[in-house]
């Protein structure tokens, strides 16, 4: 487009270029340096059309005079021989549709010494939608900046950390160093595994969304009962890579409403002598352990364990002392457990523990520290020590396994087999157990 053309090739390029002008979906306008108008399309002409004072279209930059008076002096001062001379530049239009001004985005391009193009755009919805998502995001931010207990986190598609905000400092202390950390950050140290923290992930994409409460830490370490809702962000694409964020999370700290609900909650799921979970608690966390197991498949342990001649400890040291053992033994368990095994009085002197993504190699070898500690370990009581064992089974869950009573069943043998072998021992559940008598 650097000028007229002269031969019958050119008048057919010049031919072309009237149809590009014609068909293109802008609105396109060759001028010469005075602004005198030598082609110009129809879009052009519409959008141009009522800012001419005259009804006339003759020169650009008369037409344009009331909304863009400099225009004629910017392409005076534009020295270079071709050029930008103004790129995007917004033109605001009153008195268009409902009185909402209508707005041009014009650029203006020096072809060279004698001619000049402009070209010229409907930019109203664009500009509006802009301004809209900008309002939204000053909302957003005016609503993060104001809400106290709840942190806004977006997560990878790992479940890791994405972006930091005010909201996470306010609520844990937490820093921008655990931007790229796992979401279990809020966590407690062994209160999830890194299938536990998949699952959720998982099960905000299948259901739309993953509540869970439980303790969390501040970044100081002090700890806070909070609820985490995870969910997927809308219109996410599924190939997209696990670095894009993927989830937002909502941390919210409810130790308030908690402590009101935490007398009725420890009364219904403790055990009333050893404040460790009770037989309703735990049967309730092995189902939904085995309903995960099965959904997506891991390994998972179960221990059975029961104290030795504890009938003995009672008749001889009163039943006073017996409680006290009890609650010797649960203190022991919960020291050598993970805060994510679920640690259990089932009844009398039997406790039970459960070891999500544990197998059995694993879980023997922590029962057999707690053997060999509590075998040393005795009880002070009126001046003498009470000395104590236990006997325990361990099983785990397999395909076999059709539920929580078979599971229960499995440990219960190898405990009874422990018993059977002598006590302060550990058997690991075989299918030869199920033969004994
Ligand atoms: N102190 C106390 N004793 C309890 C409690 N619940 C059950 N017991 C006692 O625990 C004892 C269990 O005895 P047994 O079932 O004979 O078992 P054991 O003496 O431990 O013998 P083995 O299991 O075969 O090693 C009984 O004497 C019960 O009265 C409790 O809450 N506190």
């Amino acid at each position: 487009m650097s000028g007229f053309p002269s031969g019958s090739d050119e008048a057919a390029e010049h031919e072309a270029l009237i149809q590009f002008l014609y068909l293109a979906p802008v609105g396109l306008v060759q001028a010469d340096m005075d602004g005198a108008i030598t082609l110009i399309n129809p879009i052009s002409a519409q959008l141009l059309m009522p800012l001419s004072r005259d009804g006339g279209l003759d020169n650009l930059f008369t037409a344009l005079q009331d909304v863009a008076p400099d225009l004629r002096a910017s392409c005076e001062r534009f020295a270079a021989p071709s050029g930008m001379v103004c790129d995007g530049q917004h033109l605001h239009l009153h008195g268009g549709q409902r009185n909402t001004p209508q707005i041009l985005s014009l650029s203006l391009l020096k072809l060279n010494g004698q001619r000049l193009m402009a070209v010229l755009q409907d930019v109203t919805l664009q500009v509006q939608r802009e301004r809209q998502l900008r309002q939204s995001d000053a909302w957003l931010n005016a609503l993060l900046a104001s809400i106290t207990d709840y942190a806004l986190v977006s997560l990878d598609g790992a479940g890791r950390v994405d972006q930091w905000n005010a909201s996470i400092g306010r609520v844990t202390g937490h820093t921008q160093a655990i931007v790229g950390q796992p979401y279990s950050v809020f966590d407690p140290a062994d209160a999830t595994t890194p299938e536990g923290l998949r699952d959720r992930l998982r099960e905000a994409d299948d259901s739309g969304w993953s509540l869970d409460e439980g303790l969390r830490l501040r970044a100081d370490g002090t700890p806070f009962w909070g609820s985490v809702l995870i969910a997927p962000l809308p219109e996410r694409d599924p190939q997209a890579p696990d670095t894009d964020p993927a989830y937002s999370l909502v941390l919210r700290d409810i130790t308030d409403r908690r402590e009101a609900s935490e007398t009725w909650r420890q009364a219904i799921f403790s055990d009333h002598l050893t404040g460790v979970a009770n037989r309703r608690a735990f049967f309730y966390a092995v189902e939904m352990e085995l309903g995960r197991a099965q959904r997506f498949p891991r390994p998972v342990a179960l221990v059975m364990l029961d104290l030795d001649h504890f009938k003995r400890i009672n008749d001889t040291h009163g039943h006073a002392a017996g409680d006290a053992v009890l609650g010797a033994f649960a203190q022991a368990l919960r020291g050598v457990f993970r805060a994510v095994d679920v640690v259990a009085r089932l009844g009398g002197e039997e406790f039970a523990v459960l070891l999500p993504s544990t197998d059995v190699i694993q879980a023997s070898a922590v029962v057999e520290r707690l053997r060999a500690a509590i075998e040393l370990q005795g009880v002070p009581w009126e001046g003498t020590e009470i000395r104590f064992t236990f006997s325990a089974g361990v099983a785990s869950w397999d395909a076999q396994v059709a539920g929580v009573d078979a599971l229960l069943h499995r440990a219960d043998r190898a405990m009874y087999a422990a018993k059977a072998a002598g006590r302060n021992r550990i058997v690991r559940w075989s299918p030869d157990l199920e033969d004994a008598p």
